[in-house]
């Protein structure tokens, strides 16, 4: 074994703590999402640095308890967060703490339609998604039931079609992620869709990728939005579109 107080040991240990409290990362993540923080501090566009004291007011003021709330334990989060590249921190004169967005906190920012990839992060932090983390090493002793079905009985896609508000959350997850991912890839100059006149999106979700690729490709006259029944029911519909649903019980990964 190495000399235990070797730079390299050290480091190690350090490491390994870092490791083992790593949950306070995404978890400080999801909370500064549902108090809507990114939202509060782009105010429209203006981005300008603000203390915790500042945000928490911003938040409060929308909310229906327009006092109170604990400014340092929000400024516990805006920290921990800025040391993962999500807010950029500003030390003003006073020694005061102010935060502003960075490019990586900007995609947490709702936009001009509502979508951002905020309900990504709310998405994957929903209690039943957590219940099933713990057992990821019964995979490993019995891979026979996936983990997030051992956690909650059945496996996920089946359950999120039980569960109304769990469906909608994923179709705006998607949609908050695939949007701007589309949008890259139509003006990129991408010429994989000429000459297609029938395409099949499977898994297609809201079918926000068959509706941007058919508005901005004609030849695309027949648009297959292929996903489970209950996603489909929920996905607006798009001129050209046949939205067809799954009829298979196999959930496979997609
Ligand atoms: C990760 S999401 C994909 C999102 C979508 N491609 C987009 O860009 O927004 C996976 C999709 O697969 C669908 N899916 C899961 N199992 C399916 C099955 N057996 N048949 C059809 N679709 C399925 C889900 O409902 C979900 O919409």
């Amino acid at each position: 074994m190495a000399d235990e107080t070797s730079d390299r040991r050290n480091q190690a240990r350090i490491k390994i703590l870092e490791l083992a409290n790593m949950i306070s990362v995404p978890m400080s993540l999801n909370a500064a999402v549902r108090l809507k923080v990114p939202d509060a501090i782009w105010a429209g566009g203006s981005n300008s640095p603000l203390s915790a004291s500042q945000i928490l007011a911003v938040i409060r003021s929308s909310s229906s308890s327009s006092s109170g709330g604990d400014p340092e334990n929000l400024q516990r989060i805006l920290r921990m967060l800025a040391s993962y590249g999500v807010f950029e921190e500003h030390l003003v004169g006073s020694g005061e703490r102010k935060y502003s967005l960075t490019d990586v906190g900007k995609t947490l920012v709702t936009d001009a339609n509502g979508l951002s990839y905020a309900d990504y992060v709310l998405q994957h932090h929903q209690d039943e998604l957590l219940k099933a983390w713990p057992l990821v090493h019964e995979a490993v002793l019995d891979p026979s039931v996936e983990p997030f079905a051992r956690a909650n009985g059945e496996p996920a896609y089946s359950y999120y079609g039980k569960k109304p508000e769990m469906n909608v959350l994923m179709l705006r997850a998607m949609s908050g992620l695939s949007v701007p991912f589309m949008r890259a890839v139509l003006d990129s100059g991408y010429d994989g869709f000429a000459g297609v006149e029938r395409l099949v999106d499977v898994g297609g979700s809201a079918g926000d990728c068959l509706r941007m690729i058919m508005g901005k490709h004609p030849n695309v006259t027949e648009g297959i939005n292929f996903d489970l029944p209950e996603v489909v029911a929920k996905a607006p519909s798009i001129p050209g579109e046949i939205l067809m649903s799954s009829r298979s019980d196999r959930h496979f990964p997609v």
